[in-house]
């Protein structure tokens, strides 16, 4: 035989309880021999617990009850053919008048007792089950209802009652013999007491009935028919990506439940438990869903983990002083003492010099045990030798949970890398001595990231999620969009990667979507539901989300987003950036900034800073990292000048060649920068700061390729007319190459720390002779590359290549 309990939702409307039926007359006709265990309709029982109430307090309860008898009849005539609707009215209502009665019995005395209470809140069972057993006679003539307040015996505890199991065991075991034949609908949460007097049996009680009825029946199984996908690995309002687990041992299930997720309560497992019963969690609304198996082994799972539970609020007691030290007593005197007075101690932790006690309780406990504490305590805490401990609170317990986690090393180095990462300052640990759980203390603040984030490291062969941050959506901001929307579903499939653009910014106007702006409308969007833009704003705005594995990309030109890199660091969020103006200022700047990303365990990617994608700062990064000493570089790194020397040939104007240039989205937004060499010199420090020269802009020797008036243009329109003016100036450049049967080309150079860039006139026999398009090449000369140098070439401007780069960068964050 099979137990099928089914919760108060489950039985809440005419639609649920159509599926409740037909997953109960499938298991019978496949002959599993189930026995029905049913919650009252969801919501009555706190109505009921209500009416007793106002009904105590002379408050009038008739319209409550009316609104209690209404659902029960909608119910029957919608599910129950006519002709047999009669009798069940009738039944019903005689049961709605001895809750009138009792009622009423109330209202004159103005006092509610447990007990009434408890026999009140047993017509909601009552009704529910007699009612389902009678629509399913329609379909299954052997149904029966039961009112398990004659089986199930216990003591006279109202509202919580104990089990007498010796006695329920007969009568449940007769009911059986008697009855097992056909299909019960047996009340769940209520018995009696040896006088016969209804109880009930607290929270969880109908899970309690079913594992009763289940454990003395020796049942195959005892299925929890609910509204979720069976246990899952996090909590799915705040971890979205949690899932549903196959299979738990009931120690995970009860060490999970124990912080927070709340399918089932684990006391009332025991019973199953302790007969090697299967507990199957599963969704009634979701019925071909195989749900989560409880079971006495953990199963067989590659996971390393089985979940993250939380608990959201807790309060922290903190107790230190000389004179715990060696006191073997201590500990013992304050658990006990907090155990007598029935306060839950969630989690303990105690320094190994014996110097603190860490422990944390329900903030609504947490006053009181101080009181208790400063009473039990007070010689000591006279003579100095304990201090008055304070209460810490807006605290929340993370726990991930697994019984594999003592046979896999590492679980906890994961779980403090993943909440370093991103910045999640940890209060205080615990690892349950079943080595079942590992347990940390965190800000409440945090805890939404934090579950997050854990899950990603935990379950990251399964996805994981960088929270994009955007500013800039110019020429590459929006090709870095176009290609984020072609490469989702790839990097879904094949990287398990999932990239969320969270906010976006340009100079105009600013817009958040936590759940990710829809790439394929992002310009419209921020159009219409964008703010004015406010750096400041957007990155407070950014801060106080506190999404896990954030990231920050820069793809402006702007000088203002470099002051805030710093403080973006210490939020613990990555910078991806295809600005070079942070690299470029003041060397102190340049080295704060990794330092700080080095401490706070975040990376700063900069791959287009030098050569668009080309892998150069990547190559120049392993060669320093591997012990490898640069002797010289020498580098073309303008893609627009490199274009201009290209196409700057035979009949075409050098003004004409550089607007070719602006137009292929080869230049700065603001194009003197690359013709006056700025953009160049800033590669150039760059690199040279990245191959250990602590070298400042000053002290790069610039030369130009411009005549001084263009330098000198004030806008961009004015240099412009510069260009066409000066226009004998370039001819006379071309005339000379041609001529001497050279090329021009403007190269930079970094010899024993000094940086320079030069126009220069090559022949055919100079490796950068061969150039097209914005090629940028570069060669290292390093002391393992010394006989032929180390080269990269390809272009190095142009919106694609560069948001690739960029997105490239971005895939690797955190990797
Ligand atoms: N074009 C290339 O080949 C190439 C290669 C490597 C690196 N880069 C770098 O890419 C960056 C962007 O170049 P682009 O051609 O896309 O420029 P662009 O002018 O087309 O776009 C710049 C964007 O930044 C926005 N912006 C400016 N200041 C802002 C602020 N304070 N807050 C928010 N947004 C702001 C603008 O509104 C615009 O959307 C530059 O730093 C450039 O050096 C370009
Ligand atoms: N404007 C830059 C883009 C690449 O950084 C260039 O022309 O090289
Ligand atoms: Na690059």
């Amino acid at each position: 035989m099979k137990v099928l309990k089914f919760g108060g939702t489950s039985v809440g409307t005419v639609e649920s309880l159509k599926a409740v039926l037909g997953i109960v007359k499938k298991s019978y006709d496949a002959k599993e021999k189930p026995l029905v265990v049913l919650s009252a309709m969801s919501g009555v029982t706190n109505l009921l617990t209500q009416l007793a109430e106002d009904a105590a307090e002379g408050k009038s309860f008739s319209e409550g009850l009316k609104s209690l008898e209404d659902r029960h009849f909608t119910v029957v005539k919608e599910l129950l053919a006519v002709k047999y609707q009669n009798p069940v009215f009738t039944k019903l209502k005689l049961f709605f008048n001895e809750i009138e009665d009792l009622l009423q019995g109330i209202f004159a005395l103005k006092e509610l007792s447990y007990q009434s209470k408890d026999l009140i809140l047993s017509y909601g069972e009552r009704c529910s089950n007699y009612m389902v057993s009678k629509v399913m006679e329609q379909y299954v003539p052997e149904s029966l209802f039961v009112d398990a307040s004659h089986y199930v015996k216990t003591d006279s505890n109202f509202g919580n009652a104990h089990l007498n199991e010796t006695l329920t065991e007969q009568l449940v075991k007769s009911l059986y013999i008697s009855h097992g034949d056909k299909l019960l609908f047996v009340t769940g949460f209520i018995g009696s007491n040896e006088n016969g007097r209804i109880t009930t049996l607290g929270r969880g009680g109908s899970d309690y009935t079913a594992a009763i009825f289940g454990s003395i029946l020796d049942a195959a199984a005892i299925e929890i028919w609910t509204d979720v996908n069976g246990m899952l690995t996090a909590d799915p309002r705040i971890v979205k990506k949690a899932f549903s687990l196959p299979v738990l041992s009931y120690t995970e299930a009860m060490e999970l439940s124990y912080f927070g997720a709340k399918v089932i309560y684990p006391p009332t497992m025991i019973p199953a438990f302790l007969k090697k019963i299967p507990i199957v969690i599963r969704n009634t609304f979701e019925p071909d869903f195989s749900g989560t198996v409880i079971q006495f082994d953990s199963g067989k799972t590659a996971l390393p983990i089985k979940g993250i539970s939380s608990i959201s609020d807790i309060s922290v007691i903190n107790l230190s002083g000389s004179g715990m030290i060696g006191k073997s007593g201590f500990s013992g005197r304050l658990f006990t003492l907090l155990a007598r007075e029935q306060i839950n101690v969630v989690l303990i932790t105690q320094s190994s010099s014996e110097h603190s006690i860490t422990f944390a309780v329900n903030p609504s406990d947490a006053k009181r045990a101080i009181q208790l504490i400063e009473v039990e305590f007070e010689l000591e805490i006279q003579a100095n030798k304990l201090i008055v401990p304070a209460i810490e609170d807006n605290l929340s317990v993370l726990a991930i949970v697994g019984e594999n986690m003592k046979k896999t090393p590492g679980m906890s180095g994961r779980l403090f890398a993943a909440l370093g990462r991103n910045g999640i300052n940890v209060r205080a640990i615990a690892q349950g001595s079943s080595e079942y759980n590992i347990s940390v203390i965190i800000g409440k603040e945090d805890l939404a990231k934090a579950l997050n984030a854990v899950h990603d490291a935990f379950f990251a062969e399964l996805k994981k999620t960088l929270h994009v941050f955007n500013i800039g959506t110019g020429n590459i901001g929006a090709t870095l969009f176009k290609q984020l929307e072609s490469q989702h579903d790839f990097l879904l499939d094949k990287n398990d990667i999932e990239i969320k653009v969270v906010g976006i910014s340009n100079s105009r106007k600013m817009l958040f979507n936590t759940e990710g702006v829809d790439l394929t409308n992002w310009s419209n969007e921020l159009d219409k539901n964008g703010t004015e833009s406010d750096l400041a704003l957007f990155i407070d705005r950014m801060k106080a989300l506190n999404l896990p594995n954030c990231v920050f990309i820069d793809n402006t030109a702007s000088k203002l987003p470099a002051t805030y890199y710093e403080d973006i660091f210490k939020s613990n969020i990555s910078i991806v950036t295809c600005n070079k103006i942070a690299n470029s200022g003041k060397y102190e700047q340049y080295k704060t900034l990794r330092d700080t990303a080095h401490r706070h365990g975040v990376d700063f990617f900069y791959e287009t800073n030098v050569g668009a994608g080309l892998p150069i700062v990547r190559v120049l990064k392993d060669l320093m990292l591997s012990g490898d000493r640069i002797v010289k570089i020498e580098a073309i790194l303008s893609g627009t000048i490199s274009y201009i020397f290209n196409n700057f040939k035979a009949d075409a104007s050098f003004y004409d060649v550089v607007k070719q240039a602006q137009e292929l989205g080869y230049t700065e937004p603001d194009p003197r920068d690359d013709l006056g060499g700025i953009d160049f010199m800033r590669k150039m420090l760059i690199l040279a700061r990245d191959a250990g020269y602590p070298v400042e802009a000053e002290d790069v020797d610039l030369g130009s390729i411009l005549p001084p008036a263009c330098l000198k243009a004030e806008s961009v329109d004015a240099f412009y007319a510069e260009l066409q003016r000066e226009n004998d100036y370039f001819e006379a450049m071309k005339k000379k190459a041609e001529d001497e049967n050279k090329v021009i080309r403007y190269i930079g150079k970094l010899e024993s720390g000094k940086v320079s860039i030069a126009i220069q006139f090559v022949d055919e026999n100079h490796p950068f002779y061969a150039l097209s398009g914005s090629d940028n090449i570069i060669s290292f000369t390093t002391e393992r590359y010394k006989e032929r140098p180390l080269v990269v070439k390809g272009p190095g401007a142009g919106a694609e290549v560069t948001a690739a780069g960029v997105f490239a960068d971005l895939v690797n964050v955190g990797a």
